[in-house]
């Protein structure tokens, strides 16, 4: 469903992910994570589309996001850590500006239970000003969801919620991922991760230390120790530092 082989993406001579490839599929939920400035941000924009790779190919349900972007991206969703939202639009208003620019057709049927599920039907003719920071980033989400992508990408989604908005968050990811969507997650949540994700791939420098199963990978990292938590894990595979 989200097949990357190769990725590279420069920024002028400056090398922020190289040789990136991994497969995710149906019903799975990768877990991306890595130090700051890891290059997790620019992997998720290259996958979505939204910036251009340098090196490799990117498919989404098949379609390679840079020779067919529009069949790609009716397929994906990409959910940004800030929420990106129309002053002056309305949370109905947005949910029925999205629905058009997607085709989705009786969009009400499926916004409704969207703004149940997050939280903010009450807030239905509130302008983006009048939500907190959390009840926007639940708008985006609802924005996101509208057109049933089969393939998401989530930078960070749990910052700035609650933790009950956060527990809600988890099950909602992991529904669609039981509905088959094939899901990226990058978070330095880690013990949120582990929740969450069936797999999870570790980038430094711009460059996969280790990927596969989550079981896997911790037992990669654990030398025949139990108990070992996605955070040591971390701390090991990348050596304790930054870039
Ligand atoms: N537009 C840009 N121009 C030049 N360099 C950039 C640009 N965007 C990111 N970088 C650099 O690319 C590297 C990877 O950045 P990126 O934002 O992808 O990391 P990240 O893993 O998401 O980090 P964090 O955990 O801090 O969010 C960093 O060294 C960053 O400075």
């Amino acid at each position: 469903m989200i097949e990357a082989l190769g990725l590279g993406k420069r920024y002028g001579d400056f090398t922020a992910v190289q040789d990136l490839s991994f497969c995710v599929r149906p019903g799975e939920v990768l877990g991306l994570v890595g130090p700051n400035g890891a290059g997790k941000t620019t992997s998720l924009r290259c996958l979505a589309g939204i910036i251009p790779a340098t090196a490799g190919t990117v498919r989404i349900a098949g379609h390679d996001i840079a020779l067919d972007p529009v069949a790609a991206k009716r397929a994906l969703a990409f959910f940004p850590d800030e929420p990106r939202l129309f002053d002056y639009l309305t949370v109905r208003q947005h949910l029925a500006f999205v629905a058009r620019i997607y085709g989705v057709d009786r969009h009400e049927e499926i916004a409704a239970p969207l703004l149940d599920e997050l939280e903010i039907a009450d807030k239905a003719d509130e302008l983006p000003g009048e939500l907190s920071r959390g009840m926007r980033q639940k708008l985006a989400i609802a924005c996101g969801l509208l057109h049933h992508p089969r393939v998401m990408f989530f930078d960070e989604p749990l910052t700035g919620l609650d933790p009950l908005g956060i527990r809600r968050m988890k099950d909602s990811i992991l529904k669609r991922a039981r509905d088959g969507a094939a899901i990226v997650l990058s978070s330095h949540l880690l013990h949120l991760l582990e929740e969450v994700c069936s797999h999870v791939l570790i980038l430094k420098c711009g460059r996969k230390l280790a990927a596969g199963t989550l079981p896997d990978v911790v037992a990669q990292f654990s030398a025949g120790e139990t108990d070992v938590s996605l955070e040591d894990v971390f701390i090991r595979a990348t050596g304790g530092s930054e870039r």
